[in-house]
């Protein structure tokens, strides 16, 4: 009976490459205005499908006019979200990633820095939280970051608990805007990252933005040291946990670090 019914490998392909691009554009979009904006889309896409197979004729033609220009509304109403996507299909999906599809859905861990360095880190961060000394540190995934390691001053430097306690010294020249990690090496200091559109708390300001937006269109994390209230919070996917504690941050470093001894 459903012999007509024919499924070929390259459709279920098809729909897990659907599947695939609407989940990242899922994530990309969560917490923005262009969420809501894609479910009203849809939503009167719907009702277009409705208004069609009723066959309400005047209806489905103002509709349909309005449809068959809605592409091109879309590509500048969503402009931001669009180059965003574009910017994270380059920057994450090379071979390597086609390759693991446990980092084709970005739960891969980062390969950026040892115990050792985890734990200086970690010192050189609860130490600022307790001077409540701000800091922004991004560690590098399988995104290379150049454009934004570009932005700051190159370094190239050792990971150690000193050098990033006094980079962020509030009289240093490079306090401003984050480091950046990768390779074993503090790469550069005083880099600007791009801020994230989403709402957030009105508590946090632009160090947390710009934390949560280098997650949202890489697969780096961050961790941010509030000059404010002396808190620690994690940033990944552009996702925030506030205020974790030494351990935690520990075990979120090592938990999404692969370390490279
Ligand atoms: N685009 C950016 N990229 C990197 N760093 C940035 C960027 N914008 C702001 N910063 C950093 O954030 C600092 C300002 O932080 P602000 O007080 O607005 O943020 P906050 O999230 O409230 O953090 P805090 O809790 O530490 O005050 C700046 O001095 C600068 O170092």
């Amino acid at each position: 009976m459903m012999a007509f019914i024919t499924i070929r490998f390259l459709d279920i392909l098809d729909i897990f490459l659907v599947a695939l691009l609407l989940y990242q554009l899922y994530r990309l979009i969560k917490g923005t205005v262009a969420f809501n904006i894609v479910i009203g889309l849809f939503s009167l896409y719907l009702l277009w499908l409705v208004v069609r197979a009723l066959n309400m004729q005047l209806l489905g033609s103002i509709m349909g006019q309005f449809i068959g220009v809605g592409v091109l509304a879309l590509i500048i109403v969503f402009h931001p979200e669009i180059r965003k996507f574009l910017v994270f299909i380059g920057t994450n999906y090379n071979v390597n990633r086609l390759l693991s599809i446990d980092k084709l859905f970005g739960t891969a861990k980062v390969k950026t820095i040892n115990q050792e360095q985890i734990e200086n880190l970690v010192d050189a961060c609860v130490s600022m939280a307790k001077s409540k000394t701000g800091a922004l540190i991004v560690i590098a995934g399988d995104s290379e970051l150049t454009d934004y390691i570009n932005t700051g001053e190159k370094l190239n430097a050792r990971i150690s608990s000193s050098l990033i306690r006094t980079i962020f010294f509030k009289n240093s020249p490079l306090h401003d805007g984050a480091i950046i990690i990768k390779e074993n090496k503090i790469k550069a200091a005083g880099c600007i990252l791009p801020l994230t559109q989403k709402e957030l708390d009105q508590m946090l300001g632009l160090r947390h933005r710009a934390a949560v937006g280098i997650t949202e269109s890489t697969d780096a994390v961050v961790v941010i040291v509030s000059e404010e209230r002396g808190s620690i919070s994690f940033t990944k996917d552009g996702e925030i946990k506030r205020r974790i504690s030494k351990e935690v941050l520990t075990t979120l470093l090592e938990e999404n670090i692969v370390r490279s001894e």
